[in-house]
């Protein structure tokens, strides 16, 4: 292949590489590297640009030590983006003064006059080693880390650290090799960047997804309880209302109100209070179905709506069952805690047949239920029913 289609190729997608960095920098949440990793390529494609423009000049060997001080810049550039990037704890120091070295040996081989091969030995060590970091962290601290990426990061950070590392050596004794080494080397590096491209692009839609995710959740769900919540109940709602499609068929919607909850959040804190919640929470998941709905609408409130009932008698077994279960001790931390519970009743058809009439008759019932003594369940009764409560 030839040297100009090479270089030509190596610089315009390092050039791409370096445009992309800099402008994934301004992503939130994804910018950790993003800016090192901009600085980096920048001088890759800088120590590219200087060969391809000045290599065939009378100072040749000034020529290789600015290539080569771009290419030790890369590094401590690159690994510091890397570092920022999987969040490890690495102290970059040691890299920076492992480039700082190189650098200085390059300066003053050029000015004494070294050897070729002296003059390459410390910074092909000091490259060679900085990539094989690189390729470290990539392969085994990126549990978390997309794995195809991070593995192609890593494979290409240790075949390059071979390259530095016998690059030099094989350079000097041929000339083929200078030039087939320009393109290792360029594919090597694009596969590196390409990879890290890769990643950040992965990580990006995970955490979207799993952002979109937390959001559906919280707009459903209760934080404390993971019942759903109160803007969720109305749409599952009138899910269970088109299932309750047989004839005589029975929706209960149980409104439930816990007795004596403040006292226990008074004596033994806000901790424990919230530990009872969730209890009931629980207990209320555990004794109803799995296509019935639970759900908390605030403080020590809950709803359940029973769905696909056969008639109004199981729902007042149902309610039955559920003050059973949620009074029953509750033991926390080696300390047991007693609770009431007040539930009321409606029936859909009966008493409604939307959910905000429902809930207004079984919260009405619920309040009967409070002032009568607290502790009971209670189907609510409309006036022309007579107007009270049956109490069951
Ligand atoms: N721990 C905890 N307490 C809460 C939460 N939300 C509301 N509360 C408390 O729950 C209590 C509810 O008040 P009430 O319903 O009057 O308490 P109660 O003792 O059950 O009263 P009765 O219903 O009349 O028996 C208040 O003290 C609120 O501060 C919560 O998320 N966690």
């Amino acid at each position: 292949m030839s040297y100009e289609v090479v270089h030509t190729f190596g610089s315009t997608t390092y050039f791409l590489f370096a445009v992309f960095f800099l402008w994934i920098k301004g992503i939130p949440r994804i910018n950790a590297g993003a800016g090192w990793w901009a600085a980096s390529i920048a001088c890759a494609l800088a120590a590219r640009i200087i060969l391809f423009l000045f290599l065939p000049s009378k100072n040749a060997a000034l020529v290789i030590a600015v290539y080569v001080a771009f290419n030790v810049l890369e590094k401590p550039l690159f690994l510091t983006g890397l570092v920022r990037f999987l969040e490890l704890d690495t102290r970059l120091a040691y890299f920076w003064l492992a480039g700082v070295i190189a650098e200085v040996w390059i300066v003053v081989g050029l000015l004494a006059d070294w050897h070729p091969l002296i003059r390459a030995s410390l910074y092909s060590l000091i490259n060679s080693g900085l990539l094989a970091c690189a390729g470290w962290f990539a392969f085994y601290r990126t549990r978390d880390y997309p794995r195809l990426p991070m593995r192609c990061l890593a494979v290409s950070s240790i075949l390059l650290s071979v390259h530095w590392l016998t690059g030099p050596v094989l350079s000097h004794f041929s000339a083929a090799y200078f030039r087939n080494g320009f393109v290792i080397g360029t594919l090597l590096v694009s596969i590196q960047y390409f990879a890290l491209v890769a990643a950040i692009l992965t990580l990006f839609q995970r955490r979207v997804i799993a952002s979109e995710a937390q959001a559906l959740d919280l707009a459903c769900h209760d934080p404390l309880t993971g019942l759903n919540n109160k803007r969720y109940m109305g749409t599952l709602f009138e899910q269970a209302l088109l299932l309750a499609t047989r004839p005589h068929q029975v929706v209960a919607v149980f409104y439930i109100d816990l007795d004596n909850f403040k006292p226990i959040n008074d004596t033994a804190g806000h901790a424990v209070g919230d530990e009872v919640l969730k209890r009931v929470a629980s207990r209320l998941k555990e004794n109803t179905r799995s296509t019935d709905i639970c759900v908390r609408i605030g403080g020590d409130e809950f709803v359940v709506i029973g769905t696909q009932l056969d008639n109004e008698e199981q729902a007042l077994e149902i309610g039955n069952k559920l003050l059973k279960k949620i009074i029953a001790e509750i033991e926390i931390d080696g300390q047991t805690y007693g609770l009431g519970a007040s539930i009321g009743i409606a029936l859909y058809p009966r008493h409604g047949h939307n959910l905000d009439d429902l809930m207004k008759c079984a919260d009405s019932a619920m309040y009967l239920v409070k002032r009568n003594g607290k502790n009971s369940c209670a189907i609510y009764q409309a006036q022309e029913e007579g107007g009270k409560a049956q109490v069951c």
